[in-house]
């Protein structure tokens, strides 16, 4: 594991996802999270995470920065850190919409950057995480990939396919939570109480990844096992496709990266 100290600026829902994942690894002394209301961060404090608003002294204290800010905050806070921040560091951003060329025009033209798109499952080391660099050296893209390895998977990719990796991989964790609801809805309708119909579809669900991640199978192979002929399954699988099942989880994505690029 990495053994440089890491500082999270912007513990909100995704830096302390990102904060709590690599705690199973990382030591607490090691590892510095920043945010204005700082008290939202004592179960952190408490395990020996320093917590603090100041963001100078975490920049100056750490090795590798992580910005988890909200994208309209990121330039602000960068023009205050610049001063602070040398070829030293390694930056890596998991905002959204805020390119690699617009972190280069808030710090010195010698800092490395790393673009990084997890999603919050890094809480309990099973994100997907995907990486761009422009100006990284492969020993620097080697640590990002080891923090972000330790909070599951990595994939390297271009930056063009940014927006694309945030639809799919950070959106995609509500999309797939918003379909386990209704999976329990629907649960609940035909006879169980909700605890039991969430324990049946979660896991259902992580059987379902678990079949398409470990034998590499197409999910329509993987569906046509399940298919009896004049079964149920068809039954309810075309009902569901009649109401635009398919269609409107595909319009969606393409919504939401609308919404990333519309401006
Ligand atoms: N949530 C997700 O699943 C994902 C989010 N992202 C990206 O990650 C970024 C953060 O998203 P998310 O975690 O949801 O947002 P949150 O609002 O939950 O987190 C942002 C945090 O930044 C803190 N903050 C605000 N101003 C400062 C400051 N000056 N210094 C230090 N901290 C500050 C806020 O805390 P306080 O109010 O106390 O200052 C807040 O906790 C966004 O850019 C988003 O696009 C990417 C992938 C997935
Ligand atoms: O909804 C959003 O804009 C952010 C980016 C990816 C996940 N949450």
């Amino acid at each position: 594991m990495n053994h440089d100290t890491i500082a999270i600026i912007g513990g909100g829902n995704l830096g302390k996802s990102i904060a709590q994942g690599l705690l199973k690894q990382h030591n607490p002394s090691q590892m510095y999270v920043t945010r204005t209301k700082v008290a939202l961060l004592d179960d952190l404090k408490a395990i020996g995470v320093h917590t603090t608003s100041d963001n100078i002294l975490a920049v100056q204290q750490s090795k590798i920065l992580i910005f988890a800010l909200k994208p309209y905050r990121i330039e602000s806070v960068l023009k205050e850190l610049a001063p602070y921040i040398t070829e030293n560091h390694l930056v890596i951003s998991v905002i959204s919409d805020f390119s690699i060329e617009q972190l280069k025009s808030c710090v010195s033209d010698t800092v490395q950057i790393v673009r990084a798109m997890p999603n919050t499952a890094a809480a309990i080391g099973e994100s997907l995480t995907c990486l761009a660099t422009k100006n990284a050296s492969a020993a620097n893209m080697s640590k990002a990939k080891l923090i972000f390895d330790s909070l599951g998977e990595t994939i390297e990719i271009d930056e063009s396919l940014m927006d694309a990796a945030t639809v799919l991989g950070a959106c995609g964790i509500a999309y797939v939570l918003r379909f386990i609801r209704a999976m329990i809805q629907g649960g609940i309708e035909i006879g169980f109480d909700a605890k039991t119909a969430t324990k049946i579809a979660s896991q259902t669900v992580k059987g379902a990844s678990e079949l398409l991640l470990q034998n590499g199978n197409h999910p329509e192979e993987e569906i046509d096992k399940v298919t009896t002929p004049k079964g149920c399954t068809i039954a309810g699988l075309n009902e569901m496709e009649h109401q635009g099942f398919s269609s409107s989880l595909i319009k969606g994505i393409k919504t939401s990266i609308e919404t990333i690029q519309k401006d």
